[in-house]
């Protein structure tokens, strides 16, 4: 755990998984729940908290959009470090609703748990509306305020007990590898380094190829890392935002963006007319799964 007293913003409110995440790096009484991604990296970005934790990446659904997108187009922060969580979903509902629940009208969660849950759904409650939340602990708030409803939220257990709430299905996730990365994002570029992390520095950089649409251009971007043999281990494109067919790329490399090669792969990068944003070097801190209730 790293000692603390500034303040860490995170998507919340509590007992979301990115407050669960977060728990596993801070202490808890520095935390502060924030309603959006947007907001939570905007209050790191201008200096009114110190650090942000907001999700990344899910083993399952892919890059969580907003979050990416918004670190390459409207922040300029840095990642300090990475956490990665087990995930597992579960139906709750208002215990009032517990000998109904069967019957419930609308399923409320995160956008990525439900499509984490996509076949359960689909099978089991093909005709009841989804609708989504700013996070799955955002869905069980909502859930555990409308006794009379008889509706349902998909979240964790955390959530289940913090909203007092009762889950009615057990993880309900369509596939058992079900992990999601969060970036510790802060203005400095101060990488975390305490006690257990996983020992691989990584660095994030945010490629724009160069202008002139040239062929092989992806190519050459690519060889810059193959012949310093740095290893990567992610490659996305997103759209640039300007035009169809127009993207930038995402890639992880498994090397410290102060290492001799890595300062050279940048330049080289540069040389060949490409815009490079990189948003530092940081190690992964991997949590435990949460301790399944009743
Ligand atoms: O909704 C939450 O609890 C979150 O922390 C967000 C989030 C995500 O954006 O992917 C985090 C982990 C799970 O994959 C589902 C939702």
């Amino acid at each position: 755990m790293v000692l603390t007293n500034l303040q860490i913003a995170y998507l919340g409110p509590e007992a979301s998984f990115t407050h669960l995440a977060t728990q596993a790096l801070f202490p808890t009484d520095c935390l502060l729940p924030i309603r959006t991604i947007p907001e939570c990296i905007e209050m790191v970005s201008n200096g009114q908290v110190e650090v942000a934790v907001v999700p990344l990446e899910n083993a399952l659904e892919g890059t969580v959009p907003l979050t990416i997108d918004y670190l390459f187009h409207e922040a300029e922060v840095n990642v300090i470090a990475e956490i990665l969580s087990p995930i597992a979903q579960h139906l709750m509902v208002h215990p009032n609703n517990m000998e109904k629940w069967e019957k419930i009208s609308t399923i409320y969660s995160h956008p990525h748990a439900l499509a984490q849950c996509h076949k359960y759904l689909y099978y089991r409650f093909g005709k009841v509306p989804l609708e989504q939340s700013s996070s799955t602990a955002a869905a069980a708030k909502y859930v555990s305020e409308r006794a009379d409803e008889c509706i349902a939220a998909i979240a964790n257990t955390s959530a289940a007990a913090e909203y007092d709430l009762k889950i009615v299905e057990h993880n309900i996730h369509d596939f058992h590898f079900n992990h999601t990365r969060f970036f510790v994002l802060s203005k400095k570029k101060k990488c975390i380094e305490t006690k257990g992390h996983n020992g691989q520095v990584k660095t994030t950089v945010m490629i724009t190829l160069p202008k002139d649409d040239r062929s092989g251009a992806l190519h050459q971007v690519l060889s810059v890392f193959a012949w310093r043999q740095l290893n990567l281990s992610k490659i996305e494109s997103r759209p640039l935002k300007t035009g169809l067919g127009q993207y930038f790329f995402i890639i992880d490399v498994l090397e410290d963006e102060k290492a001799p090669m890595m300062i050279g792969a940048i330049e080289e990068l540069k040389a060949l007319g490409c815009e490079v944003k990189s948003l530092g070097s940081y190690y992964t801190y991997e949590t435990k799964a949460e301790v399944p209730s009743e």
